[in-house]
Formats: structure tokens, sequence, C-alpha cells
């Protein structure tokens, strides 16, 4: 693919005009007279400006009338009528002294020394709704105002005052954000002015780097820490890319196909993706039309929006079933230009190997192919993205071969030779070489026994209450049984996992999202949140469990603390735990300086003897929630087993089939907790409900301090107030005040 051909972007055409330019322009929009007397027949004179009005940006100068009524109406638009006979003159302006119209310049009319516009031309008279300013002019002063130049200067600074002041109703709503910082990246006008919307007034570092490179046409990896705009470095390339293509075209042949394709690890992700490029492109006069083609929605629907897609954004298992289901739509990717692999160390590893190495051999199979005058296809540009690289991954990919070529067999190189860039040595941008962590996150470990972790989790949500908190599970089990406990709790949680159904999935994270700022919401998600997710203002994350790899917790991390805000990462660890961990996060931060390598995370020591009070609490709100689960479970297993027996012929009894579970080996104990939880009647369950709302009503007796935990709606400013420090024990170190 070629560069993309250098753009001539002036910050000025994008830039807000100035408050003068906006004012003149929106007199010229709000000047609509009746019937009698059009603006531009009016005798505008112009006016004299100061000097340091010359260099105003986009200034175009002010013009002035005498004599003339300005009716401002309700609604904010105005007319203009003549003055000699106030009563009489409206809509007809006969008189000979009426100077305001005709093709003879009119005198000038101005204020007196001093004195501003308004309060020395305009008497003021309100006419029903409608307000009406007379200018009147006495004419003796005319010869004196015009040698006083500097007199002159000063009133039209007044004027340009009371202009503004007039018509801040009457103006449309102003980008003003200025956007000079992007100029050097020469994106186009239009995107400018997108980017002016979005109120994004500089790029990030690894935009900066990544958007010239591609926009030359290099394939680029790109590796910055979460939260610092990987989205739009390869985004906006793109639909720069197809602006340029659009106009040629005008409009752009839907039946070429899509431009360029995104494969992402999650569908969550992929919807993010999606939604994030349409907001770059929700500013534009035209945009490209971007699909997100992923599991658990309708095929049919996303295969009619692949055959009219620019821009496709999806997983690769959804998308390989779409295109493997129709050669038109395959062959329609034959002239992708663009192929960004996002959070390519996931998707290159787990889970999608199948599916993305067919699409990638799709893709190069057309590479391969020439067109039908014998002409080479263009070849199209591979953009990789993620915060964190596989060490031997990132050295291969810099091209620096220090590792050598790895077996054949191995995945990831195999994968590595598939994405086939079109360059010997892609462009390698690594713009946090120091830290894959966001700059000001803070980090935090709490000790706790395995078995405690349900207990340690609620103190940490009483302790950070009110805040948008993410709590991450390494399995689909602990994180279905915690929501519910949490909810028990009086806490708004919310599952997130992947064997929930995806519109459920897509309804937890509206819900987690749309709590107000200031009210607690919480996720309680597998690591299918763990990559990507831009959900604004998370402030904490909670390892339930810890991450199994160094790199799960850099992208759980990075949920919070994201475009430059503060956030929170705590470690629920047992003490078995503590070591590996340590060492798994060293890792991470190994490339810091020593000396403050101890520092990154701190131990949070929090008070034993008061955590253990939210014990017959939690107690039951667990219970309540095993057996909800249970008797859900047990339906479902009874629906299914009631189907089996059908389809077999043979009669359906649940006692016999409870005891064949009950005796049938492992996981008999736990299937016995089940059936109990399951068993709980309807009538111990109210009374499990009652008792807990009873207890969650009382305070906690904190001991003889007499501080108190007013739990559910715990009252943390009378807590912070006397007992920071005390309250769940120390927890200075993280500096609590942060959130
Ligand atoms: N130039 C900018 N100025 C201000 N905010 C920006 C800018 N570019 C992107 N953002 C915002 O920063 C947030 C993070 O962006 P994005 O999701 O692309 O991060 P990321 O680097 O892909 O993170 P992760 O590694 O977690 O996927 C988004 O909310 C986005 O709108």
């Amino acid at each position: 693919m070629n560069g993309a051909t250098k753009r001539k972007a002036t910050a000025e055409s994008v830039i807000a005009p100035s408050k003068k330019a906006k004012a003149r322009s929106s007199v010229s929009k709000a000047k609509k007279p009746k019937r009698t007397f059009d603006v531009d027949s009016l005798r505008w004179r112009k006016a004299k400006l100061s000097d340091m009005h010359n260099d105003s940006e986009g200034f175009f100068g002010l013009e002035e009338i005498d004599d003339v009524e300005v009716i401002r109406k309700s609604d904010n638009t105005v007319e203009f009528r003549a003055v000699d006979s106030p009563a009489d003159a409206v809509d007809e302006p006969e008189s000979d002294e009426f100077e305001g119209f005709g093709d003879e310049p009119a005198a000038v009319d101005k204020p007196e020394a001093g004195q501003t516009n308004k309060s020395t031309n305009s008497a003021e008279t309100t006419n029903g709704d409608e307000k009406v300013e007379t200018k009147k002019a006495p004419k003796e002063q005319k010869e004196k105002k015009k040698k006083n130049k500097v007199q002159q200067s000063k009133e039209d600074a007044e004027l340009e005052t009371n202009v503004f002041a007039g018509l801040d109703d009457v103006e449309e709503p102003q980008d003003d954000t200025d956007v000079s910082a992007w100029v050097d990246l020469d994106l186009s006008p239009r995107l400018l002015s997108s980017l002016a919307k979005l109120k994004f007034s500089k790029p990030t570092s690894i935009q900066e780097a990544a958007i010239p490179q591609i926009l030359a046409g290099h394939d680029v990896i790109g590796k910055a820490s979460t939260g610092s705009g990987k989205t739009l470095a390869f985004a906006i390339p793109i639909v720069e890319k197809w602006l340029e293509v659009s106009d040629e075209e005008n409009p752009p042949s839907a039946s070429k196909g899509p431009l360029a394709l995104v494969l992402s690890p999650t569908r969550e992700l992929a919807h993010q993706l999606t939604e994030h490029i349409k907001g770059l492109c929700a500013g534009l006069p035209n945009s490209p039309f971007i699909c997100s083609i992923t599991g658990g929605l309708s095929v049919h629907k996303q295969q009619r929006q692949l055959a009219k897609a620019d821009i496709v954004i999806g997983t690769p298992g959804r998308l390989w079933e779409v295109l493997s289901s129709s050669s038109d739509l395959l062959n329609s990717f034959k002239g992708i230009g663009y192929l960004v692999v996002d959070e390519a160390d996931r998707l290159l590893t787990e889970g999608h190997f199948k599916e993305a190495t067919e699409i990638l051999s799709a893709l190069d199979r057309f590479e391969a192919e020439e067109d039908d005058e014998g002409a080479a296809p263009s070849p199209r540009q591979t953009l990789v993205f993620s915060a964190t690289f596989h060490k031997g991954l990132q050295q291969k990919l810099a091209g620096k071969g220090k590792y050598g070529l790895m077996d054949e067999d191995d995945s990831m190189q195999y994968l590595l030779k598939k994405l086939n860039f079109q360059e010997e040595k892609p462009k390698f941008i690594d713009v946090n070489p120091v830290s894959q962590m966001a700059e000001k996150l803070k980090e935090g470990l709490v000790e706790c026994g395995a078995m405690e972790k349900d207990l340690y989790l609620y103190a940490l949500l009483l302790l950070y209450p009110n805040v948008r908190t993410l709590v991450f599970t390494n399995s689909i089990s602990s994180a279905r049984r915690i929501a519910p406990m949490i909810q028990n709790l009086n806490m708004n949680a919310y599952p997130l996992h992947s064997q929930m159904a995806q519109k459920a999935r897509l309804r937890s994270i509206e819900r987690f999202t749309a709590e107000s700022e200031g009210k607690s919401s919480i996720l309680i998600a597998t690591d299918v949140a763990a990559r990507g997710l831009d959900i604004p203002n998370v402030e904490l994350v909670v390892h339930y469990h810890v991450p199994r790899a160094a790199d799960a917790y850099v992208h759980r991390s990075g949920r919070t603390a994201r475009a430059e805000k503060t956030g929170l990462s705590i470690l629920l660890c047992a003490p078995e735990e503590v070591t590996p961990t340590r060492r798994l996060i060293a890792k991470v931060h190994s490339r810091r300086k020593k000396a403050s390598k101890n520092f990154f995370v701190q131990t949070l020591d929090m008070d034993r003897r008061l955590v253990g009070r939210l014990k017959p609490r939690l107690t039951l709100a667990k219970k309540i929630a095993d057996a909800t689960l249970a008797k859900e479970k047990g339906n479902k297993d009874d629906d299914w087993m009631r189907n089996a027996a059908e389809e077999l012929g043979v009669e359906y009894d649940s006692d016999e089939m409870q005891q064949v579970g009950k005796w049938g080996g492992r996981g008999g104990g736990r299937k016995e907790k089940q059936e109990e939880a399951r068993a709980t009647t309807k009538a111990e369950m109210g009374a499990l409900r009652a008792e807990l709302r009873e207890l969650l009503s009382k305070r906690i007796n904190a001991g003889v301090s007499e501080k108190f935990i007013a739990t559910g709606l715990v009252d943390m400013d009378e807590l912070l107030r006397g007992a920071k420090g005390e309250f769940l024990g120390r927890v200075d170190g993280l500096d609590i005040g942060m959130l």
C-alpha cells in the first residue's frame, strides 16, 4: 500500500474561530428583517478597529449602522426598523432623515467617550415579548469622534463587548478545543475537527509515534501502556485513508469490500473498538460503515452488514464462521488495506489460534493472486498493538533475532510467520520501554486466608465505597457465585463471564457503567474483561484470585488509571501466594530502578478483628446466594435430565437421579451441599433474608474505640474522620485519600 498522500492541514481551519469571528458570523445569521428591510440592503459601515485586532484569527472586522431600531424577539431573532418616529416608523421607514438605507454611506454615529454603545445610544423599551433597542446619534458629536482615533479604538472594543454579550444566546454550539498539537501529524481538517469535537487536544505518545508511520504506509508493531490510546493510534490513519478514498470515488463503492479488518480477542473489546471508532467518525460529514462481527449475535444480520462494511472489527471465531460460509463475502476481503491485530499477544495464542490462522491464510492467498489484468494486488499494511508482548515475541517482531528461530511448532512463531508483514522489518514502536503499567496506578496487596477471600473482598468494598470497582476471578463459577453474594449485601454487583449469553454480558457492562459517578458499582468478571475494555472511571481493581501470568496482571490492573487518571489495584493473596505473586509482579516492574522496586506493591494490613465482625452477614449473604444458584442449577439439571430421559424413552424420577448423583463418586460431597442448598425452602429463604436485613441495618461495633461501621450504607466520612488507619487496619501505604 502506498503511503497516504500528505494533506495540508492547518490548525486554523479547524480550531474554533475567534470570538470576534463567531460574533460576526452570528450577526449575519441572526439579522433577519421581517419583510421590510433586508439585512444586506442596510448601509453598513466598516468600523475602525484598534491595531490589536488586526492579527485576530479569522476576524473579518466589524460593521456598524445608525438610526436603526434593533428588535430582538423572544426567539432571539432580530429585526431592524427606522427610528425617527419610534411608534409609527415600524416596517414603513419613509422619513428623509433616516440614513440607514439606500446607497449612500451613512454618517458615523458613536457614543461619548467613556460610555458604551449601549448606554449612550440605546433606549430600551419593552413591547410585549419583544425587546426594543433604539440607537440615537447626536450629529454634533460626529466630527469630534472622527478625529479621535484612540477613543474610537476604545469604543470599538466596547462595541465588540456589547455585540458578544448580546449575541451569546444566538451562537451555535462551538468546539473550542485547540487541536493545534495534532497538526504535525498531517491529518485532514475534517479529522482534526472530529478530534476537536471529542475534546482530544493532543495526541498521546503512541498516537504521536505510530500515526505518521502508518500514514506513511509502514507496518507497525505498537506497544504502550494500558489506557494510553492505542485504538485511535491505528484507527485515525485508517479513517484518514477512507476519507481519501471516498473523496476520490465519491461515494466509495461498497462492492469494493472493506478497507480494514481489525481482529480482537474478545467480543466486548470488539464492540468497544467499534464504538470508539464510530465515535471518532461521528464528527465527520460522511463516515465509513463500521461493523462488529462477534459471537452471540445474529449471523444473518452480520452477513448483511459485512457486505457493506468499510471497517470490520471481529473476533476470529465468528468472523471465520461468517466468512467461510460465503465465497463472495470472503472474496470481498481481497482488497483489505489494513489488517490490525489488537491485543496481539493474546489473540495469537489463546483459544483463537485455529480461526485466526484460517483468516490470515485466506488473506495471504489473496496476496498471492493476480487480478484479471495480471496486476499484483496492493499489499496490506499489518498493524499489531498491545500493552504487553511476550519477550521473545518482542525480539522477533523487532527483527533483532537474538533468540533465534523457535521450534516450528511453536504457535506464536507460526502465527507470526502467518502475519506476513509486507516489510521485512516492521516499525517497532515501544513508547513505554520501562513500564507497561499506567503511571498513576497504585498497587497494593492484602494477605488473607485462602478461605477468607470473600470476607476480605467485602471489607475492601466497604473500605472503598461509592466507586466503580472491577473484581477479577480466575473461574467462571467464582464470578457466578460472588456477584449475587455481594448483591445480597446491598451493593450493586454484576457478573461477567464467557458462559453468559452475549446480551447478558453486554447488559452487565451497561449496568455497571450506567451507575452514576459517586455511587458504588461492582463488576465481578473473569479475564474476559481483562483486555482492552475501556470503562470510564473505574477507580479500583481487585484481584480476587491472583492472576496466572504477569501480562494478565498488567491488563487487569490497566482497567483503572486510564487516560492519565489515578487508580488502585489490590491483590487478595493467600499466605502461600504472596511470594510467587510478588515475584510475578517484580517481572512487570523489572526494568524500573532497583531502588524503588519494593515500593511498587504495598502490603495493606487490615484489622483482622474488625474484618472478622463482618462474618455473620457475609455468611448469610453467601448462604442465600448459594441456595438461589443451586435452585437455578437444579432446575436446569432437571430440565436437561427430563429431556434426556424423554429422548431415551425412560421414566424420569428426580429422586432416583439425585441418589445417583449423591453416590456417584467424585464431587459427591459438593453435590450433597448443593442438594442441601437447593432444598432450602421458600420460608427458610425468607427467614435468612430477614436475618440479613436485620444485620445490615445495624452498625458494627468497632470495639473499645467506639468507632462504628455502618455497613450497606457505610458512613465513610465518619470513619475516615476519626478512624483512618484503624478501620480495617492501616491503609496509609496506599493513600486512601486518592479515591
Ligand atoms: N488523544 C487523546 N486524548 C485524550 N484521551 C484520549 C486520546 N486518545 C484516546 N483517548 C481516550 O483514552 C482512553 C483509552 O484509550 P484506549 O482504549 O485506546 O487505550 P488502550 O491503549 O487501547 O488501552 P488497553 O491497552 O487497555 O487496551 C479512551 O477512553 C480514549 O477515548
